[in-house]
């Protein structure tokens, strides 16, 4: 299935920022090998919010790590912009993401020994790059953290931590944020903060964001949901809200209980609906 990630009712999307055709992604071989990404095709509309979905194992993370040029492919072609990646040298791979490419990980992934300041500007020191000043303050005061700059992180809540790696992934304005479960570690109040500021990032600065989530509500966030399910994208959902999407996930829990993982998005959010009231 090929999808654009661009909404009815916005702007149309100015081109394409990252784009997989026939994207297959196997893991190991013979009797134990994983087919992570079946013949995957997708495009991510610049200056557009998408989400990733899907049960546990569909694929997310791995589409993610082959979109961003962090895991190689079996099979297909991957571009970011108009660069195809598939193909390139480790340390051109490296330079492209580096230079184009913004990371938001679960974990946060922070320098302990350096503090705020010196985390968000680390991507751009190791390339050789002036930060842009003026840009650098309004990233730094959008997401409130002028009076933490001299902290390191264990002097950082969860929530500031991750504004700090919010910060570290726009402060390059890279062509493309890729965040992985950004608000997996964060209490529901510092989630909707982070979600707001990729919200507000795509929405006042044209950033482009792709965010891998389990959850609904903060998948209700983006401009378009993705779904995956045992490696192929099997739907999409524009102007998601958190109750459409963890209907459609129901959907497919209840249409095809014979699949792998589907009982765990069933357990996860069929429960208690926590996930759901947090957006
Ligand atoms: N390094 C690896 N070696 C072997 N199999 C792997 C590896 N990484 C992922 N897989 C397998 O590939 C499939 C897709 O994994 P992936 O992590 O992309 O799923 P996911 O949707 O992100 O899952 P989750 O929501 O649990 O993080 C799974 O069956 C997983 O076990």
């Amino acid at each position: 299935m090929s999808t654009a990630a661009a909404a009815p009712g916005r702007a149309p999307a100015d081109g394409i920022a990252a784009r997989a055709r026939g994207l297959t992604k196997a893991y190991g071989s013979g009797e134990t090998a994983v087919l992570a990404l079946d013949s995957v095709d997708v495009d991510i509309a610049r200056g557009r919010f998408t989400a990733v979905m899907g049960p546990s194992g569909s694929g997310k993370s791995t589409l993610m790590h082959c979109l961003a040029g962090l895991d190689t492919v079996s099979a297909g072609r991957v571009w970011i912009g108009d660069t195809e990646i598939t193909g390139l040298k480790d340390r051109e791979l490296t330079r492209l993401r580096r230079d184009r490419i913004g990371f938001m990980f679960q974990s946060f992934n922070l320098i302990p020994t350096l503090d705020a300041l010196e985390n968000i500007t680390l991507p751009m020191d190791i390339a050789g790059r002036k930060p842009d000043d003026e840009w650098l303050d309004e990233v730094i005061d959008t997401l409130g953290l002028r009076d933490r700059l001299g902290h390191r992180p264990s002097q950082l809540s969860g929530g500031q931590q991750q504004r700090v790696a919010c910060a570290r992934a726009l402060a390059s304005r890279p062509e493309l944020i890729f965040a992985d479960e950004p608000t997996g570690n964060l209490d529901s109040r510092a989630g909707l903060e982070v979600l707001g500021f990729l919200r507000d990032a795509v929405d006042s600065l044209g950033q482009t964001v792709v965010m891998v989530t389990h959850d609904p509500g903060a998948a209700a966030h983006s401009d378009l949901v993705l779904y995956l399910a045992d490696g192929r994208i099997v739907d999409e959902m524009e102007h998601p809200t958190a109750e459409a999407v963890l209907e459609r996930m129901r959907l497919f829990a209840g249409g095809s209980p014979q699949s792998p993982g589907l009982e765990v998005v069933r357990d996860r959010f069929d429960g208690d609906g926590v996930a759901v009231e947090e957006a």
